[in-house]
């Protein structure tokens, strides 16, 4: 196979990756006022009462501008027309900030657009695996008609032109346009590397593909409406907060009409006001009552909520992962166990052979041979590599026998091999010649099964291998009805990926728990958990194991993730709460889990992790903020209202407004204005610290709890002084 450096013949087709460079991207520190101008249209779009209605709190504050509306134009007054105006400003303020967020993945979606071109596919009918060119049919077809179990031949130079899994073959391929990566990456058909994107580039050699989806569902559609935001719903969590936004709102609204008589007939109230005339019932109580409610309602956290949400999701974008849901981002920050698999994951997953261990009076060229021939349909990359390794060492023919009888690999049975009906290579002994290879205890129990009796050295060279953290590879042998025999073992070689253990230390501090899962021995799964540094491992793990294991951690409490490659990990990422595929797994295991992340790195999971609790750390401060503000506010206005009314409230007038309608006036000034100036934290998120969850509760509890009751005293005084200082007799 050969992997040329990327050529591209045309290179003004060459799609830009988005700029992930969150540095630059808005919201990274302060917000560009150009992006909040840009985003206006929007905002006025989303002022339609049909999808505000979504949005409970900005609802009723967009009925209560409606109300004000109505009153002034009945009876108009300065003070009126100024309210007016700045509860239309807190709606828009709130819809910008939702508008903003979206924004800022609409660059990206229009990128992706551009590579969704109309290519030609060449699709081929009556395809089967090895069949002999002529066997079947090319037809060209557009890239649109292909229909899930399509087969389709894609050659170097051309664009893959659907979703779907490698069946045939290995090339390279060019996946910059949705990854941003510019090195090519291999894929090939029978292992854990077999999906492809469509939109990608073919750089060398041929595959053969099964298209997985059908039109309109491909990955970068669902990627386009992902960063876009359209696909978003609203997360559990989520809608529990907005129920408990709509009954704070019903509460205030409450308390608000209680005042209503009270105001109406106190004529102390009315002459306490500055402007007696415009007070006395020209619809100013009205006025002013709608101007405390929205005051008090939660509409900083109301108006940001969802700006929130699409920020995490956002954020994960630019790490270039792709969440399928804003519940898996939210569970993401709650996970307190982390599954791994081994192979592809923790180590770097080209397991190649590298050794031959004889038992007993086999010779090597027996055991190579064994290996071989069992190993010459193995489309797995580690039976490739066998074939290779003998090749290269012993200069065997790489032919297969006529009418062999292959037995793939399968997770479950650990095991792959051959059947040679005709007893290809001692045919004086008759009969059926079988060769098997896999895990040992599989293939022990296979020659127990056949009449045989397992070698005490298997256990030395198994050991031998294991304890180097290698993959050992037992090879047996049946003649005819001949007890079955043990010929040696096979070392696979894998690497520990670099910088690992200060990761999983990393996870530790922040209180998960790491778990390798893998379906190999105990030995080697204990060599490279010690390696890599995981808190715990599972060793022989079938997927039902895995599964089951997952299970089990959730009925205790946890919250687990778990990244994984494989179609035997697929139950196990749709169980999981969030189930991180890699990008260059198999199509199985990216439709099982709810995240793929396109740069196919398992320790992106402490990404995830983190901003999954950056969201919701977010979230809450921003809660706590909007509460303690809107409390606040009530304490600095009732007093300005009702201080002429009744001198024990005059005493908590600590501020001193100017007069009553002044402070109401600086009380919805200062409700509006906070949305804006919190666009930027709710799009950043608060920063994280790897500690444990109660401490930074506290520490969020206090700093923006009671920052969010001192900053509407000092705000609105400020406002106030303004205020009268350039609309004089309010
Ligand atoms: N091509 C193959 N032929 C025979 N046996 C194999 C083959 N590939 C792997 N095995 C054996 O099957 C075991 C389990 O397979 P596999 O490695 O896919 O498990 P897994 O659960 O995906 O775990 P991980 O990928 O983390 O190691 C391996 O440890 C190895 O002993
Ligand atoms: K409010
Ligand atoms: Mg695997």
């Amino acid at each position: 196979m050969t992997a040329p450096a990327p050529v591209r013949e045309k290179p003004d087709e060459v799609v830009r990756p988005p700029d992930r460079d969150p540095a630059r991207r808005i919201g990274a520190g302060l917000i560009d006022p150009r992006q909040l101008w840009l985003a206006l249209p929007a905002a006025l779009r989303k002022l339609n009462p049909v999808t505000l209605a979504r949005n409970p709190v900005m609802f009723v504050t967009e009925i209560g501008a409606a109300l004000t509306t109505g009153l002034a134009i009945a009876h108009p007054s300065g003070f009126g027309w100024l309210i007016t105006a700045w509860l239309w400003l807190t709606v828009v303020f709130a819809n910008l900030a939702e508008a903003v967020a979206e924004s800022r993945g609409r660059a990206q979606a229009d990128t992706l657009r551009g590579m969704r071109r109309q290519t030609v596919a060449r699709r081929l009918g009556g395809w089967e695996p090895g069949a002999p060119a002529g066997s079947y049919v090319e037809e060209s077809v557009g890239a649109g008609e292909l229909r899930r179990g399509d087969v389709v031949v894609v050659e170097a130079g051309e664009l893959v032109p659907g979703d779907g899994d490698v069946i045939e073959g290995v090339a390279s391929i060019d996946e910059s346009a949705i990854t941003g990566e510019s090195a090519p990456v291999i894929r090939e058909s029978g292992g854990d590397r077999s999906a492809v994107t469509g939109g990608t580039r073919v750089l060398s050699d041929r595959i053969v593909v099964r298209v997985t989806q059908d039109p309109g569902e491909s990955f970068l559609d669902r990627m386009i409406s992902l960063v876009e935001g359209a696909d978003r719903q609203k997360t559990p969590n989520e809608l529990a907060l907005n129920l408990l936004l709509v009954m704070m709102t019903f509460v205030f609204l409450v308390a608000v009409l209680t005042l209503q008589p009270m105001a109406i007939f106190s004529k102390d109230f009315m002459s306490a006001a500055h402007d007696t005339e415009a007070l006395t019932a020209n619809g100013v109580t009205g006025i002013v009552l709608v101007s405390l409610l929205v005051c008090l309602i939660p509409t900083t956290i109301g108006g940001l909520l969802s700006a929130i949400g699409i920020a995490g999701m956002d954020r994960l974008v630019q790490r270039n992962v792709l969440a399928m849901s804003g519940r898996a981002v939210e569970a993401a920050g709650d996970v307190n166990t982390l599954l791994l698999d081994k192979t592809g994951t923790i180590t770097h997953g080209n397991r190649r052979a590298s050794e031959l261990l004889t038992v007993g009076s086999v010779t090597d060229r027996k055991l190579a041979d064994a290996a071989l021939l069992s190993s010459l349909a193995d489309e797995t990359p580690e039976g490739r590599s066998i074939v290779e390794y003998v090749h290269e060492r012993f200069g065997m023919p790489q032919v297969a026998p006529k009418d062999a009888e292959w037995v793939p690999f399968s997770a479950m049975t650990r095991m792959s091999g051959v059947d040679l009906p005709g007893g290809t290579s001692r045919p004086e002994s008759g009969g059926c010649r079988r060769l098997r290879k896999g895990a040992a205890t599989a293939v022990a129990g296979w020659v127990e099964d056949n009449g045989g009796t397992v070698p005490v050295a298997l256990d030395a060279c198994v050991e031998q291998v294991s304890a180097s953290g290698g993959t050992p590879l037992a090879v047996a042998e049946c003649q005819g009805e001949g007890p079955a025999r043990l010929l040696g073992v096979i070392h696979l070689k894998d690497v520990v990926k670099p910088g690992l253990r200060e990761r999983f230390a990393e996870l530790r501090r922040m209180g998960i728990r790491t778990v390798m899962v893998t379906g190999d021995n105990p030995v080697t799964a204990k060599a490279i958990a010690d390696e890599a540094g995981v808190d715990d491992f599972l060793a022989e793990a079938t997927p039902e194991d895995k599964l089951a294991l997952i299970k089990k951690e959730q009925a205790g409490g946890h919250l687990v993730a778990m990244t994984g490659d494989g179609t035997n990990d697929a139950p196990a990422l749709a169980q999981a709460d969030v189930g991180v595929a890699m990008n260059t797994g198999t199509s199985a295991a990216k439709e099982a889990g709810n995240m793929v992340d396109l740069d196919s790195d398992p320790t992106k999971i402490i990404d995830i992790v983190e901003i999954g609790k950056q969201l919701l750390i977010t979230r809450g401060a921003l809660t706590a903020f909007s509460i303690a503000n809107d409390i606040a506010k009530y304490f600095a206005i009732l007093p300005a209202m009702f201080g002429g009314v009744y001198p024990a409230v005059d005493a908590a007038n600590i501020m001193r407004l100017h007069s009553p309608t002044s402070a109401i006036l600086s009380a919805v000034i200062f409700n509006a204005v906070i949305i804006v100036a919190l666009i930027p934290l709710a799009l950043r998120g608060v920063r994280y610290r790897p500690s444990s969850a109660d401490s930074l509760l506290t520490r969020n509890l206090w700093i923006y709890g009671m920052g969010g009751l001192l900053l509407p005293f000092l705000a609105i005084k400020f406002i106030d002084v303004a205020v009268v200082q350039f609309i004089p007799g309010i």
